[in-house]
């Protein structure tokens, strides 16, 4: 018998579950457990809590500007939206290759909903679970500071197989970056032959030029809402200083007076945040200062970072996170890269590439700290992170990994990887699963039981960790890097917009 079926529309019928024509109102009971250090023993209580989520019905009209939409990532976005809007078919040497959205969470993967009536898995498209924006109908734009037009840059990108850009030329010439703001010391030097499309003017005027870009292209496409995404260079990081960035009151100041250490991508968040407009940081840089992040609160604007999480890392997540599961103990990991694209170049500067291995190196942490059979109190595998710059090998990205464990009684498990993707093939599927993600979030709410306010998510969007390799989450929470942890969040999290409980795998129904 067939063991599983996918359903592409469902519907919820619970008298727990109203669908009106404004929202989706679910009752949920959150089930969490709570536990105490107490006469010497931990003691376990199970907590119900009682919600009530409502998500909006309305999908907006949704614009994204990319700050970086010149680069590889930028282009492979654009390019992959308007093949898949347009349904551009292209010729390989394996055959005609239609567009899709592989590598998109939200677009490519499925739930399971329970066993149908013939005892078969349930699944429906993770992307019908609730009203999104489909990545067809977002309007892009944005800024680089390299004039070139769309066209140009993704032919300068060679992601795209040549049939394919011959066909999207004529679309993505009318595509042109807005100049942007340059400040030489927060990229590698390498890039400034790059720089022909930048701003002029006082810090605040460029942080103002930005606010203005942002009204004009929302007002211009007729947007209902739009959302900045970071994925220029990766920039050094900022030093937090008192006095120009550790509170907003400070920073303000401190944009009037134009000083040093305030980095362009500071300055788009800010603009971002004063113009209602939700940011994401998809580089490594510390972006989030904590003057931004107190402007972000003091708004409730969505901030969301950093780093996307595409390759190694990603692998990194599951792999660390089955080994120490599974109790056994990863001592070494040691992860090289080399990549010859224009991200590979500006990475072999050293301050960018601290900021990549800074990223790169936290994401084991949960998972270490989860289990102490294996590892003592500040006990750590040792790891280390290599990128070199290959230009030859373009956007194909090349990872070896080496994970060395310490297995039964003294034995070792030695495990290698070696890994070849184009890295921006790898990373726009994530930056649409981002926006749209971003955009959902906004259009949730929830009410406590007792309570008669509706709160939305955190402006600190930590739902968005699945995505990013160093999830950005408020104050006092916790971070989780562990992959299958924050996938199940969010697909929890959207069954509980249904009132639909979390899969528990236990299978009573095939078990007993
Ligand atoms: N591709 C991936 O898998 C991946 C994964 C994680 C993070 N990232 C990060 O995403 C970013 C973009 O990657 P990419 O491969 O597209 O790089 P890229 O170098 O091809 O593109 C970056 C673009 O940003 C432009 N730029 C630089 N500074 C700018 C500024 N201040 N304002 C506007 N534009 C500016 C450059 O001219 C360039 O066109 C990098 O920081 C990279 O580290 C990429
Ligand atoms: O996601 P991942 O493969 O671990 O990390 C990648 C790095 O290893 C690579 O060197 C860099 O250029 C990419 O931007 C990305 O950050």
């Amino acid at each position: 018998m067939q063991s599983a079926q996918m359903y592409d529309t469902f519907r919820v019928n619970s008298p727990n579950v109203e669908y009106t024509e404004e929202a989706i109102i679910s009752k949920y009971t959150y089930q969490t457990t709570k536990s105490a250090f107490i006469n010497n023993e931990l003691v376990v209580e199970p907590v119900d809590q009682k919600y009530t989520f409502k998500t909006e019905r309305k999908v907006p009209r949704l614009g994204c500007m990319i700050v970086g939409l010149g680069g590889n990532n930028g282009t492979t976005v654009v390019g992959g939206v308007i093949a898949n809007r347009e349904g551009l078919c292209w010729k390989t040497k394996q055959g005609v290759q239609s567009p899709n959205y592989f590598g998109s969470v939200i677009m490519s993967s499925t739930i399971k909903l329970g066993l149908d009536e013939k005892g078969r898995d349930a699944y429906v498209p993770l992307k019908n679970l609730v009203p999104m924006v489909h990545p067809n109908d977002i309007v892009f734009g944005g800024w680089d500071i390299n004039n070139a037009d769309l066209a140009e840059a993704m032919q300068r990108a060679e992601v795209f197989e040549y049939d394919l850009q011959a066909q999207l030329i004529p679309h993505m010439k009318q595509i042109r970056p807005l100049p942007s703001i340059y400040f030489p010391d927060f990229i590698a030097a390498n890039q400034k032959d790059r720089a022909n499309n930048v701003l002029t003017g006082t810090k605040k005027e460029q942080m103002e030029q930005i606010r203005k870009d942002i009204r004009e292209f929302k007002e211009a496409n007729k947007l209902d809402k739009v959302i900045v995404c970071w994925s220029a260079n990766t920039e050094r990081f900022s030093s937090v200083i008192a006095g120009i960035n550790d509170t907003w009151e400070n920073l303000q100041a401190a944009i009037e007076k134009g000083e040093e250490e305030i980095s362009p991508s500071t300055l788009f968040a800010v603009a971002s945040i004063l113009e209602n407009t939700t940011y994401i940081n998809g580089s490594p840089q510390n972006t989030f200062v904590p003057a931004v992040v107190e402007l972000a609160i003091a708004k409730n604007v969505t901030i969301g970072g950093d780093d996307f999480k595409t390759g190694q890392t990603k692998i990194k997540s599951v792999l660390t996170d089955f080994l120490v599961s599974a109790g056994i103990k990863p001592v070494s990991i040691v992860s090289y890269n080399h990549l010859g694209n224009n991200d590979g170049k500006n990475l072999s500067a050293p301050q960018q590439f601290r900021s990549k291995e800074i990223t790169k190196s936290n994401v084991v942490d949960d998972m270490i700290a989860s289990n102490s059979i294996l590892y003592k109190e500040g006990e750590h595998p040792d790891h280390v992170i290599v990128i070199k710059y290959v230009p030859y090998v373009g956007d194909s990205k090349r990872a070896m990994d080496e994970y060395t464990s310490q297995i039964f009684m003294g034995g070792h498990n030695t495990i290698v990887l070696h890994n070849t993707c184009e890295d921006s093939l790898l990373a726009a599927p994530i930056i649409l699963d981002l926006v749209i993600l971003a955009e959902l979030s906004a259009r949730i709410s929830m009410k406590p039981e007792g309570s008669d306010e509706f709160i939305g998510f955190h402006p600190v969007l930590s739902i968005l960790s699945y995505l990013l390799k160093a999830p950005l989450v408020p104050e006092k929470a916790k971070v989780v890097n562990a992959l299958f942890k924050q996938r199940a969040a969010i697909e929890n999290i959207l069954k509980a917009c249904l009132s639909l409980p979390p899969d528990n795998n236990m299978l009573l129904e095939e078990r007993l």
